[in-house]
């Protein structure tokens, strides 16, 4: 069996982390674990962790640190056997301490996405609650307005995508990831990436997964030839 691989991915709301660590996913069979969905799935269950998180969000404050490692850490026990990429979480140092001391990183994500970029792009984020597709009205808009591709379903906006929440959100971003950058440059883990677009970053992403990530071992050996 090949190493298992663990990544983070870290930037601020908007960065594309949820569109490049789909490609990811995709690209390099990672699990892709998103902290965003995982606590909308815990609201949507009404689990005692859902409903406590859920009066944080509406605020547009960050979830408390000791309830997000509650959820998190069990949930990334659950899937060791795999290898993984993080989305959303260690947001704070608490966080990534916590999550240092349950594991070690192979590689940290930081996505650098200028301020006016991540408010132009957040404005246009519709989703689908039910499976958690992205859409942006400008760079990748649904076939139908509105609707969802697969389903038909409605699209909906994010209560702290809307533009009351944004601006604080965006900044509070800021002050809270500095030390978890500091933390994992200290690490030797972190690589970051700076543009406008997410087809420009992408590719610098691929390539340095691909030079991490070892080639899964064949289980069936070829037979040798007659
Ligand atoms: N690691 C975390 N620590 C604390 N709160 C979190 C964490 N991850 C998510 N949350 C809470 O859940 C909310 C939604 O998270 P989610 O990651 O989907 O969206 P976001 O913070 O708007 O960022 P993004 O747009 O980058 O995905 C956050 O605004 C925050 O309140
Ligand atoms: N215009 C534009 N929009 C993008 C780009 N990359 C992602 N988006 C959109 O910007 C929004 C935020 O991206 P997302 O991946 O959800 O970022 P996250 O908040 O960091 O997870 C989504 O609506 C994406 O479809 C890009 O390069 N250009």
């Amino acid at each position: 069996m090949s190493r298992i691989f663990r990544a983070v991915i870290m930037g601020p709301p908007g960065s594309g982390k949820g569109t490049i660590s789909e490609r990811i996913a995709h690209t390099f069979g990672l699990q892709h674990l998103s902290s965003g969905d995982f606590l909308r799935e815990n609201i949507a269950a009404r689990t005692e962790a859902g409903v406590l998180a859920k009066t944080y969000i509406e605020k547009g404050l960050l979830v408390p640190d000791h309830v997000m490692t509650r959820l998190l850490l069990p949930r990334l026990e659950e899937i060791a056997r795999s290898s993984w990429l993080l989305d959303g979480f260690p947001r704070t140092l608490a966080q990534a301490q916590a999550l240092n001391s349950a594991c070690d990183l192979d590689v940290v994500i930081s996505l650098n996405v200028p301020f006016e970029t991540l408010k132009e792009r957040l404005t246009h984020r519709w989703i689908h609650p039910a499976s958690g597709r992205v859409y942006n009205m400008i760079f990748n808009p649904p076939h139908v307005k509105g609707l969802d591709d697969i389903t038909g379903e409605p699209l909906i906006q994010h209560e702290d995508d809307k533009p009351e929440a944004l601006v604080a959100r965006l900044r509070h971003y800021k002050d809270v990831a500095k030390p978890v950058i500091d933390f994992y440059k200290s690490k030797g883990v972190l690589h970051t990436f700076s543009d406008t677009d997410t087809d420009h970053i992408w590719p610098h992403v691929s390539s340095l997964l691909g030079s991490k990530i070892p080639a899964p071992t064949p289980s069936v050996q070829p037979s040798p030839p007659h």
